[in-house]
């Protein structure tokens, strides 16, 4: 996550779980897999204080705060306020999937893929609205996807991320009187090496000419919306979902055919 308005975070603390950082704000970073942090946290040490955590967000043991006799454990929340002392924001961007019928997906990769992107963004959050935001306050900002008219392929991930998107508004309800916000961030197409290696075929290059833009989005268009959802310009923003697609998840071929689409 690249910051749009660097001034506007100094003195803000965010935990960031998949990755990111901010310019200007003290960031946690966690994920699974430390090598891959520790890289990212060179990259972008230059940019601002930043930490690598390692925690895998599907583990209540990993995110939750305490043992059963209430001594500190290493996990993500706990390491981040030891670090900055404060915590400000939460961006829920870990996640992902694997394209596949829904009668090919077995039960435990439908498990993977809810724990990983659903019960993983409710321990996350529970776990920073116990330990910080319930007395101070904050923002969290779920990442979810375009799954608006289903998601034929993901609907493992579909269902996910639907149900992100139901948990956005009911805790922007349950915690607004303790100062807290929650939005989400719902991003179109995006290059990611990840997802690129998880198709048998060009993904992106079939993609491309699918969406009204004819272009991909950048991660600094996905992260421009978080920030600007995390800011205080969006002070009055609340249980809502900000679509960054350049209209991806509303176009449909049946409606107008795009010059270098494919014709239904
Ligand atoms: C034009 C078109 C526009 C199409 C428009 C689409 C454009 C792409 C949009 C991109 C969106 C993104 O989110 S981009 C970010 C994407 N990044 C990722 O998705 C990261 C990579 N994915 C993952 O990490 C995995 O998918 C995920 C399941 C979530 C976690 O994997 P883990 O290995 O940690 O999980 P485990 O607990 O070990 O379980 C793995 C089980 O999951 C199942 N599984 C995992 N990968 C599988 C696969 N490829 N095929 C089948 N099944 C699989 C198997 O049952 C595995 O069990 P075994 O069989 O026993 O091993
Ligand atoms: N790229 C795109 O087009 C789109 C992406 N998204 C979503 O945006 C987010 C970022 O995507 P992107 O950067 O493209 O993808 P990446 O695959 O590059 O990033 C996903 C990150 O999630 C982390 N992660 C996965 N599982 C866990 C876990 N159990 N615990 C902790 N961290 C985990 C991974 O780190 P590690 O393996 O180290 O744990 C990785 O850093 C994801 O939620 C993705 O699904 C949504 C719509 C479109």
């Amino acid at each position: 996550m690249s910051v749009f308005r660097p001034g506007l975070f100094t003195g803000r603390v965010a935990l960031v779980t998949g990755g990111g950082s901010g310019i200007g704000c003290q960031v946690s970073i966690a994920s699974r897999n430390l090598e891959r942090l520790d890289k990212a946290v060179e990259e972008l040490r230059p940019r601002g204080d930043i930490q690598a955590v390692q925690c895998n967000i599907r583990n209540e043991e990993d995110v939750r705060s305490y043992d059963w006799l209430f001594m500190w454990t290493s996990a993500a929340v706990t390491s981040t306020l030891k670090t900055f002392g404060r915590l400000d924001y939460l961006v829920n961007n870990g996640g992902g999937q694997f394209p596949a019928l829904s009668e090919d997906i077995t039960l435990k990769g439908w498990k993977a893929v809810i724990e990983t992107n659903l019960t993983g963004t409710f321990l996350m959050t529970r776990e920073v609205y116990r330990q910080h935001f319930e007395e101070h306050g904050g923002v969290v900002i779920n990442i979810v996807a375009d799954m608006f008219r289903g998601f034929p392929m993901m609907s493992h991930t579909g269902a996910a991320r639907a149900a992100v998107e139901n948990l956005t508004k009911s805790w922007a309800t349950e915690w607004a009187e303790n100062g807290v916000r929650v939005n989400a961030v719902a991003p179109g197409i995006v290059f990611s090496p990840s997802a690129r290696d998880n198709y048998s075929f060009d993904v992106f290059s079939e993609a491309r000419s699918e969406i009204p833009a004819k272009r991909l989005g950048t991660p600094e268009e996905v992260s421009s919306a978080v920030c600007f959802l995390l800011s205080p310009g969006a002070s009055f923003i609340n249980g809502a979902t900000l679509r960054v697609d350049a209209g991806g998840s509303l176009y449909s071929k049946l409606m107008k055919v795009i010059p270098g689409s494919k014709p239904p």
